[in-house]
């Protein structure tokens, strides 16, 4: 089991921010985590990765018990790229110095790069289709090039589960799907990360990503294999308005009637 999180509640004050939370994640699946704003996704994620302690229930991620085991190397196992990372990077470095520090998961580079580290490096730049940036400065780079070298830093470390936390955000048509298809790309590799793929937009929800969790005002409000989510009747109740839906090449979009 990759993340087995048993009737999880954490609550700030009088507030319940997750109440019973159960999410079962298996190898071979990859999930989509989808929610409004304030539904608690981050709150969850940051549960998975053992920076936040529920009130109740039990969390294990990748066979480690939350409470018995060293939550500094479990994170070692686990890779979340998300908006908030790109601000703490020196922004003076390279793109593939910035893929290189994945490796020891450092900000900034201070350990020994070994010529076998370098040409990972460079073919994970290849992958996300960077290798023409490779030398260039980070802050010279648009939103949609950062996030390809974010999630390319994040390969670096081998992940065995890796969350792309609203990787999207922020990108023009066209950058957005040139993305959408690189993240194809990491789920088809059998030897990959399971992927764990957080957003605000069903549109965004490739075939790829088996399973999603809709979660609501801190509740799951569905779990389970994609096309069971993602119907016009869930997604009505779910966004509380009455929502028409279109599918095409497997993915659907929405429109308010
Ligand atoms: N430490 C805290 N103390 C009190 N309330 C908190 C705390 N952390 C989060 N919350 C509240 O919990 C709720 C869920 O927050 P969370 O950041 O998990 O949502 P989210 O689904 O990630 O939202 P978004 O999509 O906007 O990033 C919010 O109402 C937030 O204000």
């Amino acid at each position: 089991m990759v993340v087995d999180i048993n009737s999880i509640s954490w609550k700030r004050g009088e507030d319940w921010i997750l109440r019973d939370v159960s999410w079962h994640i298996r190898r071979g699946e990859h999930w989509s985590l989808v929610g409004l704003n304030g539904s608690g996704k981050t709150t969850l994620l940051n549960m998975i990765c053992g920076y936040l302690w529920p009130t109740s229930g039990s969390v294990s991620v990748l066979g480690e018990t939350f409470g018995r085991c060293d939550l500094r190397e479990l994170r070692k196992r686990i890779g979340w790229v998300s908006n908030s990372l790109q601000e703490k990077l020196h922004q003076e470095n390279t793109a593939k110095e910035i893929v290189l520090s994945g490796r020891f998961a450092s900000i900034g580079l201070y350990d020994h790069i070994t010529p076998e580290d370098e040409a990972r490096a460079e073919g994970f730049l290849r992958l996300m289709r960077c290798e023409a940036l490779m030398d260039r400065a980070y802050q010279t780079f648009s939103q949609g090039e950062r996030q390809r070298i974010l999630i390319a830093r994040a390969l670096m470390a081998s992940p065995e589960l890796l969350i792309l936390d609203e990787p999207c955000t922020g990108l023009d048509l066209l950058a957005r799907e040139q993305l959408l298809e690189m993240i194809d790309k990491i789920a088809q590799d059998p030897h990959g990360p399971t992927l764990i793929y957080v957003t605000h937009h069903v549109e965004e929800i490739l075939p790829c990503f088996t399973h999603t969790l809709m979660l609501k005002k801190g509740e799951v409000f569905h779990s389970g294999p994609t096309p069971s989510a993602l119907t016009t009747e869930q997604l009505t109740d779910f966004f509380e308005t009455p929502i028409a839906l279109k599918q095409q090449d497997e993915r659907v979009w929405l429109s308010l009637v």
